[in-house]
């Protein structure tokens, strides 16, 4: 039963799906963790991929880039493909001091500059919150990570900007949400965790810092697309914790 999106069929895909932005992440942590991954849909060049890990199945979707291309994809899987939880595996730009590029957030809240939920559910500021379960189980398995290689993790809130390159007239408009606390801004989590309600599914996303807004001072400092793409490790490992919790 393909939809105009994904052209799998029920039973495709395993009740817990990993979500990076990119389709090729989504190719490079199948292949990381699933030595039977087989490609379920490739529709616009979104690669999904079923397999096991250690006997458990597990689902990688790419969500594409944004609150509407996310939302399309978490609506398909959870009303059509079965599917309980997603756990988005992304990028973010550093919003606060405290958070340093490669280190991990852990979302479990997403403030949005979008009006994307407001059309769902009129004049009202919905609070787009991550499930409190698999949050919990992703913090728990930040102690597993090997200490060698483990990034500094961080618990907490994010902000889903419907823009990447700078179109608010004010330069500085993420340092407000800096002082209330807010730890890094990206496309989708907003978006995905109002989804996941929706539903009555589960959500989560664990973000690896890619660049900082705060202090952008060597821009040679911040990821390059390459290791956009690979270094996340510790994001995928807390991830996969979440996804068979
Ligand atoms: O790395 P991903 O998961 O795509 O996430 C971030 O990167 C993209 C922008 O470059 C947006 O999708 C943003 O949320
Ligand atoms: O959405 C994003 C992702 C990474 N870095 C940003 O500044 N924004």
């Amino acid at each position: 039963m393909a939809t105009p999106h994904i052209a799998a069929e029920p039973g495709d895909f395993a009740s817990a799906v990993l979500m990076p932005g990119d389709p090729k992440r989504a190719e490079r942590i199948a292949t990381l963790l699933m030595p039977d991954a087989r490609l379920v849909t490739d529709v616009r060049g979104m690669l999904g991929f079923t397999g096991t890990v250690d006997g458990r199945p597990l689902s990688v979707l790419g969500s594409g880039m944004g609150q509407p291309s996310i939302t399309i994809y978490a609506t398909e899987l959870f009303s059509l493909f079965g599917v309980q939880r997603i756990i988005r595996v992304g990028t973010c730009g550093a919003i606060s001091p405290r958070v340093r590029i490669g280190d991990v957030i852990i979302a479990n809240g997403a403030h949005t500059t979008s009006n994307i939920n407001q059309l769902r559910l009129p004049g009202l500021n919905f609070s787009s919150v991550a499930d409190f379960g698999l949050t919990r189980a992703a913090v728990d398995a930040v102690s597993s990570l090997s200490r060698q290689d483990a990034p500094q993790v961080h618990v907490g809130m994010v902000v889903s900007d419907d823009h990447f390159y700078l179109a608010n007239p004010d330069p500085r408009w993420w340092a407000k949400l800096a002082r209330y606390g807010v730890l890094g801004v990206e496309m989708e989590a907003a978006a995905l965790f109002a989804t996941a309600n929706e539903f009555g599914k589960q959500a989560l996303a664990v973000l690896t810092a890619s660049d900082q807004l705060v202090d952008p001072i060597d821009p040679s400092s911040r990821m390059s697309p390459e290791q956009r793409e690979t270094r996340f490790a510790g994001a995928l490992r807390l991830a996969v914790a979440a996804a068979f919790s």
